[in-house]
């Protein structure tokens, strides 16, 4: 089950007027109830599909990991660094058909250059965008120790949270185009301020850089709502991408297996 029911919501389009369908889901639940790790990643992205939806702008709470990205700033990451421990199912090809989808960058270049357009149009008015950076994904739910903060810094991360994998792996399975905006809510504990990253802090930027996120997210949808991007929300340049990805012979894959991926892809796989 995913982690939450879908919302329909209806954003009108900035042309015509018209209703346009966007769904909403809460990944830790209605009530924060799922801890990263207990996040249903494949039900959501597989319930999101099966309505569908094949474009996902995720957005999270992230640390900074860098001084110039400062907290209420948003980050639009174009890389991961995987830092979680294999106990999330990660995955839609197991148990009886094999699959690898190439992940060398694992966001939707397409849609990042649209969100980073809206979010420095908005500059001046609140908000402050970083683009290309580097994203951290831990295990949590503990935070970072000192030590593992400061690798990540040698590392290249720009950003580090606990919830974009296996999310970004799951929407590029299902031939989905995946971006996530990130809203940097915390230094995480690197920087030796005596001010160390905890809840209240994280809640506490969110909060207060609401009406901006907000507006930003009101721009990207008016700009996803134009005719000229349609080929894009509806990821016509993954479509079929699965195909290839196929390793194990049609006389070897299993039943059961099957049927999993034809519930994600109906008719496709025999
Ligand atoms: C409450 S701080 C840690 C929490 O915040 C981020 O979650 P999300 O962006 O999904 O709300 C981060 O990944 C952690 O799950
Ligand atoms: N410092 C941090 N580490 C991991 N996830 C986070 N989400 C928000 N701040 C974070």
């Amino acid at each position: 089950m995913p982690s939450a029911p879908i919302t329909i919501l209806h954003h009108p389009s900035p042309t015509t007027g018209a209703p346009i369908p966007i769904a909403f889901l809460s990944r830790h639940g209605t009530h924060h109830e799922y801890a990263p790790h207990e996040v249903p990643a494949r039900a959501n992205i597989a319930a999101l599909r099966s309505i569908g939806v094949r474009t996902v702008i995720a957005f999270s709470a992230v640390g900074s990991l860098q001084e110039e990205v400062k907290p209420r700033d948003f980050v639009l990451p174009d890389q991961i660094i995987d830092r979680t421990k294999g106990i999330r199912p990660f995955t839609f090809f197991e148990g009886g058909v094999v699959g690898h989808v190439g992940f060398g960058d694992p966001f939707d270049a397409g849609l990042a250059k649209i969100i980073s357009k809206c979010g420095h149009s908005l500059e001046g008015e609140g908000v402050v965008l970083h683009d290309k950076a580097v994203l951290v994904c831990m295990e949590g739910p503990q935070f970072s120790t000192r030590a593992e903060s400061n690798l990540y810094r040698t590392w290249g991360g720009s950003v580090i949270n606990m919830s974009a994998l296996p999310e970004a792996k799951l929407a590029r399975e299902a031939e989905m185009g995946y971006q996530m905006i990130c809203m940097a809510t915390d230094y995480d504990c690197w920087r030796n301020t005596g001010e160390d990253v905890n809840v209240e802090m994280v809640m506490g930027h969110m909060k207060a850089n609401s009406e901006n996120a907000r507006r930003f997210v009101g721009a990207v949808l008016d700009e996803l709502s134009k005719e000229e991007h349609q080929e894009q929300v509806s990821a016509k340049h993954v479509e079929g991408q699965v195909h290839f990805a196929l390793s194990t012979s049609k006389e070897g894959r299993k039943k059961e297996a099957l049927e999993k991926l034809n519930w994600l892809f109906p008719g496709t796989f025999q």
